[in-house]
């Protein structure tokens, strides 16, 4: 095994509120090998961006508190100094999120902004930055670069603006980027045209965690998948595993409820009964116990993230008996199929 590029050891994130404390990542483990791609999935609210920002360090409301290690390059993230960490930030781990204008400020034009962020971090001229930040936006696909290069942030289309992002993370050559829900704000063509980007950067070598609600984004572009619930991993293994043979009952509602093309007749997606749990409110044991058409008295007790059947590589946070995954798998699909929208506790609410 590689040694790991970034390595994120029980990362525990809360928030001090007016309710109290709320835990919104909790005991998260994961690692990137360099040149990985790994996809982060979970239903809004399970803790991904949150996640992510403090590995960035990118959470300073002072009412946050994150504890754990984050070891990229060997080094603890979380203990190093702002201007270190600053440095690292843009020059070895970049960053795009959904809404291109978080990372583009509308004064300047696309190009300036571009040469700057070269500047940043590269001793090269005005005219050089320019240059490269010309050749930068061609790469990713902007058509008539030299004379675009002037223009400003609102001239662009929202698919050109996050190109234009994209431009800024290859122009340092990153070993990270980490890119959450980079697509969800572009129609279907663009968001195709944007993950493409994301391959090439990290055909260039850059590893990637893309962070996604998508499971179809997923299984075009991910190595390895991180299933998120509730703050904590659900499963996390190589994509074809997860894919072909996912162990968690939330990764098994995922999968079914990504419709499929092709086949005879449009068939009735289930969908995952409930609603997803909310920090502030996490039952004791399993988070997704409360929607778990499986659950028993054993999840009650919080379940660790473990390879059930000696696959070091893929682990799951479940307590069903892993060899009977397969079977145990159609049965829940079988009822979420016959009573959509029916879950454990609705029926229990129904019958009392
Ligand atoms: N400043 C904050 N104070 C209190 N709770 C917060 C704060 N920021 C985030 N949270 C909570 O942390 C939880 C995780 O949020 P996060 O944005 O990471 O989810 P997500 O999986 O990325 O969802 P989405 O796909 O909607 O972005 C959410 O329930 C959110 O309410």
């Amino acid at each position: 095994m590689p040694e790991p590029l970034l390595d994120v050891r029980d990362l525990r994130v809360s928030f001090r509120t007016r309710q109290g404390s709320v835990t919104a990542v909790d005991r998260l483990s994961f690692s990137v090998a360099p040149g990985e791609i790994l996809g982060v999935v979970g239903e809004s609210g399970s803790g991904k961006s949150v996640s992510m920002l403090a590995v960035l360090r990118l959470l300073t409301n002072p009412n946050v508190t994150v504890s754990g290690e984050v070891r990229f390059r060997g080094r603890d993230l979380l203990a190093l100094p702002d201007k270190e960490m600053r440095a690292v930030r843009g020059r070895e781990i970049a960053m795009v999120f959904q809404d291109p204008m978080t990372a583009l400020t509308p004064v300047y034009t696309v190009g300036w902004q571009i040469a700057e962020q070269i500047r940043a971090h590269d001793r090269v001229s005005r005219r050089e930055a320019r240059a490269r930040a010309v050749r930068l936006l061609s790469d990713v696909g902007i058509p008539d670069a030299a004379s675009r290069v002037n223009a400003y942030p609102h001239e662009f289309s929202g698919g050109m603006r996050q190109r234009a992002v994209i431009a800024m993370a290859l122009s340092c050559d990153p070993a990270l980027l980490i890119a959450d829900e980079p697509t969800t704000a572009l129609d279907v063509t663009v968001q195709a045209q944007i993950l493409d980007l994301m391959r090439e950067l990290n055909g260039r070598g850059s590893a990637v965690v893309l962070i996604t609600h998508d499971m179809g984004v997923i299984s075009q572009i991910a190595d390895r998948v991180l299933v998120m619930y509730g703050g904590r991993a659900a499963e996390e293994g190589p994509r074809r595993a997860v894919f072909h043979g996912p162990r968690h009952p939330y990764t098994w509602g995922l999968l079914d409820s990504v419709p499929r093309v092709g086949g005879a007749r449009l068939r009735r997606l289930p969908t995952i009964a409930g609603v997803p749990v909310s920090p502030g409110a996490l039952p004791p044991g399993c988070a997704f116990a409360p929607r778990c058409r499986l659950r028993h008295d054993r999840c009650a007790e919080l379940p660790a993230l473990a390879a059930g059947n000696g696959d070091a590589g893929h682990r799951d946070a479940c307590w069903l008996p892993p060899d009977d995954r397969g079977s145990l798998r159609l049965t829940a699909r079988a009822a979420a199929t016959e009573r959509p929208g029916t879950g454990p506790d609705m029926e229990k609410e129904a019958t009392a």
